[in-house]
């Protein structure tokens, strides 16, 4: 119909939207496989597997058959996986010694790791939350109160005792304050001087945790135990920026912001603020949501899971720790073929 005289909208966004190829060209962000890094909750013994019940798919498995994950991730191109043990009950003290254990069950997985796939990049978490008897991230005062200080030189050791394995990233999630600086003086006097430091910096005191906490088995032990006094108010951003800052210059290469799409708006912060490379963690909860609605067909899974990653993407995320890491890289990988 003709418009002569009458109002017609002068730009017409939609003009571009019509056809399949000129979405494509003017199309701003894209998920790939280099973007991922795939967690992976490990266990003793061997051919070991149980599910992980609020977790639909996923698994923790032993170390044999990590190893073939690990193969799938490189035929996938997923850099990187992390780990995440499940420590025997019997190991759990106050104070989380076993984490600094070289023949542990992160330390062997690592090796197992480098040897079989050395291309593949192996991330590991420093706190102690696995392996305290009273599932809080370091140790405590007789009122249970978080120390920093203490925790802090403990987690030094952990982070060592991962490094001298192979490990090429340590992810420090604990949120004491100054453990970047202390883990990397420790690192560069071991000469480990390439190992690489991917900082929990705004890592908030989030109920989105609640699967992980089953599945590494810390939220029998933590009981009704929060940790508000050291991870973050989710009331709070100008805070993040600063715990940023804090990190980067206590000798972080990578940060990261957990969760992940409830807090795009501090990712994007934080990328504009600091440019450097930032990580989000799209945790156990919203996974868990997500598979959740899905299973009861309330939900297209896979479209909502790539409409998430570009989310990620979008807000200036360099890359994302998913559960859903191994779906999304076949998912693109059959779409290259297809
Ligand atoms: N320091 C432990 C740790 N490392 C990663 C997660 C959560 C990951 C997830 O929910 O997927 C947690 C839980 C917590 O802080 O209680
Ligand atoms: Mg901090």
């Amino acid at each position: 119909m003709a418009n002569h005289g009458t109002p017609f909208p002068a730009i017409r966004m939609r003009r571009m939207r019509r056809d399949p190829f000129s979405r494509a060209l003017m199309r701003e962000n894209a998920v790939n496989a280099s973007d991922l890094i795939y967690p992976v909750f490990i266990l003793e013994g061997v051919n070991q597997r149980e599910p992980v019940l609020s977790m639909p798919g996923v698994e923790r498995v032993s170390v044999d058959l990590l190893l073939k994950v690990a193969g799938e991730c490189v035929a996938l191109g997923i850099p990187v996986l992390a780990l995440f043990p499940v420590i025997d009950s019997a190991l759990k003290t106050p104070d989380g010694i076993e984490a600094t254990n070289p023949d542990g069950l992160v330390p062997r997985a690592v090796r197992a790791l480098k040897q079989a796939y050395p291309e593949l990049g192996v991330l590991t978490d420093v706190a102690l939350d696995p392996y305290t008897s009273h599932g809080q991230d370091g140790l405590i005062d007789d009122n249970g109160y978080v120390l920093n200080d203490v925790t802090t030189e403990m987690l030094v050791r952990q982070a060592l005792t991962q490094a001298d394995a192979g490990v090429d990233v340590v992810a420090p999630s604990d949120m004491m304050d100054g453990r970047v600086g202390a883990i990397r003086a420790g690192l560069e006097e071991k000469g480990h001087i390439h190992t690489r430091i991917m900082a929990y910096s705004a890592k908030y005191a989030s109920a989105f945790y609640g699967p992980f906490r089953d599945a590494v088995g810390s939220a029998k032990n933590l009981g009704k135990g929060d940790k508000n006094t050291y991870q973050m108010d989710p009331a709070n951003g100008d805070e993040a920026l600063r715990e940023v800052a804090l990190d980067l210059r206590e000798g972080a290469d990578m940060v990261m912001v957990k969760p992940g799409m409830p807090y795009l708006d501090i990712v994007r912060r934080v990328k504009d603020e600091f440019k450097v490379p930032t990580f989000a963690y799209q945790v156990s909860g919203e996974y868990a949501m997500i598979k959740a609605a899905a299973q009861n067909g309330w939900l297209d899974h896979d479209k909502v899971m790539m409409e998430s990653m570009l989310a990620f993407k979008r807000a200036g995320a360099d890359g994302v720790l998913t559960y859903f890491a191994l779906d999304i890289a076949r998912k693109l990988k059959a779409g290259q073929a297809g």
